[in-house]
């Protein structure tokens, strides 16, 4: 992969009267795991929802560079990023493969390793189930396949194992080694300190 440098800086964000970051900067590059941790209510899925360009930070400046190229602008990061979070929602009405194929699609993204990653995710003989029907630590197995499938520069883990069991929680772990092989970069938004334990760095906010 292509060099990835990331670079938050003065970054602040209110939502309305309330300031949840300030001054908050950032570093990191691709190879790199970065955990942020914190209290509930601290702003980790805010970071992360900001760097993944879905919320525009009231101060400061987000720098994303790939390669040589400049890719800052808010639209590019979103295409740039892999998010696994739970604000991501996926269609429940539509089978694990259909939300794949749906959201490979909007990507611009090739179908191809929709079967075999299914399989890897652990969801092998329920892909064609209605999403809608899984129990929690299943559909969060759907967004861990999505992460997974689109090999993303960024991946974003928001509460990743969230209703995971142990081969669930063996998958994030493989993602995040996949993804530091591959020299993407990995940021970790967790309480959970098995979580935190997979990065190199942890920022407490
Ligand atoms: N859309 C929003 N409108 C208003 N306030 C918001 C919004 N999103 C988040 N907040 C507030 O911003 C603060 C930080 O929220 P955020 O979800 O980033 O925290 P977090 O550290 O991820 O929390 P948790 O550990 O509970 O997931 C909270 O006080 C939250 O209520």
């Amino acid at each position: 992969m292509e060099t990835i440098r990331l670079e938050l800086t003065g970054i602040e964000k209110r939502y309305g009267m309330r300031r949840v970051l300030r001054d908050f900067a950032l570093v990191a590059e691709g190879g790199e795991v970065v955990a942020i941790t914190g209290a509930n209510g601290s702003g980790k899925s805010t970071v992360v929802k900001l760097v993944a360009g879905l919320l525009r930070a009231s101060k400061g400046k987000i720098a994303l560079t790939v390669g040589t190229v400049d890719e800052s602008e808010p639209e590019r990061r979103r295409q740039l990023c892999g998010y696994v979070s739970p604000d991501l929602t996926l269609y429940p009405e539509l089978t694990a493969r259909e939300n794949l194929r749906f959201f490979c699609d909007v990507r611009g993204a090739s179908p191809e390793g929709i079967a075999a990653t299914l399989e890897w995710v652990g969801l092998g003989g329920r892909e064609d189930d209605p999403i809608g029907q899984y129990s929690s630590g299943l559909r969060q197995r759907v967004k861990l396949a999505l992460a997974a499938l689109f090999e993303p520069p960024i991946l974003l883990l928001d509460e990743a194992g969230l209703a995971l069991d142990e081969k669930g929680v063996a998958v994030v772990e493989s993602l995040v080694a996949q993804q530091k092989t591959r020299g993407g970069l990995t940021l970790i938004a967790t309480n959970d300190s098995r979580e935190a334990a997979l990065a190199q760095r942890v920022i407490a906010l």
